[in-house]
């Protein structure tokens, strides 16, 4: 596609930290959090429908179940909402100082949840793998802000990143068909984002293997091949993209979740809105939580 992609506004400003824009193919709606204002929206493209819901806590995520519902990736641990809307605990872990944070689905339907202490001292956080018999196993003990997580098409390399070290990193998934279990290993960098840039926050994994990543301060989306060579700039017009996520009924359109926290936003009237990117790319299928 040539040229610079425009954004356009799907839901207007108003969150203070949008987070972890979600296609779920079932319902054809995009799922989004305000984490600090303990919410979860949806958004239909088709008629524009939206939906908001309240939670109890702040929530780092929410992403669908199989057979209808939500999980969600609270401050004290992860929680399930039935079809019917009835809540209960997945996984309760109350840590003073620590909240949830960005979460995913993995090829298996296991889902990858992690946490950061609210004044990011550094270790402070954590990435589990959650099942849905409300197993977890920690897999990352030692994050400070527990951000993008995602798998590329065969599964066999899991991306993640934690912020604050300015790394995308790279794991490798001992089996492809399991999602990788929670033995992921050898972990490296696939890139280091060059400071004055931003900082790496959500990412997604599109149909070619290549990972797009929200730019936190860096006031762009960034796309990078599986070998680590920057392809594309997606330049936002807010400083803190948190986000992205490829929704739509093709799976074409790029969804940028925004936050509105430590932003003028009289300079930037649109901080805090869900944007979208038409036809900029291909993205994956979405599992869902299969718990
Ligand atoms: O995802 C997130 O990124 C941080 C900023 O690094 C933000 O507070 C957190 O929710």
């Amino acid at each position: 596609m040539s040229g610079v992609p425009r954004a356009e506004v799907a839901v207007p400003a108003g969150a203070r930290l949008g987070e972890g824009p979600t296609w779920d193919g079932a319902r054809k709606a995009l799922i989004w959090v305000d984490i600090l204002n303990s919410r979860v929206h949806t958004y239909d493209p088709a008629d524009g429908a939206r939906t908001v819901m309240a939670t109890e806590q702040h929530v780092g995520a929410a992403k669908p179940r199989a057979g209808g519902g939500l999980v969600v990736n609270l401050r004290d641990g992860v929680g399930l909402y039935g079809a019917d809307g009835a809540f209960s605990w997945l996984y309760r872990e109350a840590v003073p100082g620590r909240r949830g944070n960005d979460a995913a689905v993995a090829p298996d339907g296991a889902l990858w949840a992690g946490t950061m202490p609210y004044d990011e001292r550094p270790g402070g956080g954590d990435l589990k793998r959650l099942t849905g018999d409300g197993t977890a196993v920690t897999v990352l003990p030692d994050v400070t802000v527990s951000n993008g997580t995602g798998w590329s098409p065969d599964g066999r390399l899991m991306y993640y990143n934690d912020t604050p070290t300015r790394r995308i990193d790279v794991f490798d998934v001992p089996s492809a068909d399991t999602g990788g279990g929670a033995g992921v290993s050898g972990r490296r960098a696939l890139v280091e984002i060059e400071r004055g840039a931003g900082y790496p926050d959500g990412l997604t994994v599109d149909a070619d293997g290549c990972v797009w990543v929200a730019l936190w301060d860096g006031a762009a989306v960034r796309r990078y091949t599986p070998d680590g060579r920057l392809d594309r700039t997606v330049p936002v017009p807010v400083p803190r993209p948190t986000a992205c996520a490829f929704g739509g009924t093709e799976l074409r359109d790029l969804y940028v979740t925004t936050a509105s926290v430590g932003t003028d936003t009289s300079a930037h009237p649109l901080a805090g809105s869900v944007l979208v990117f038409p036809g900029v790319g291909q993205g994956l299928p979405q599992p869902a939580f299969a718990g």
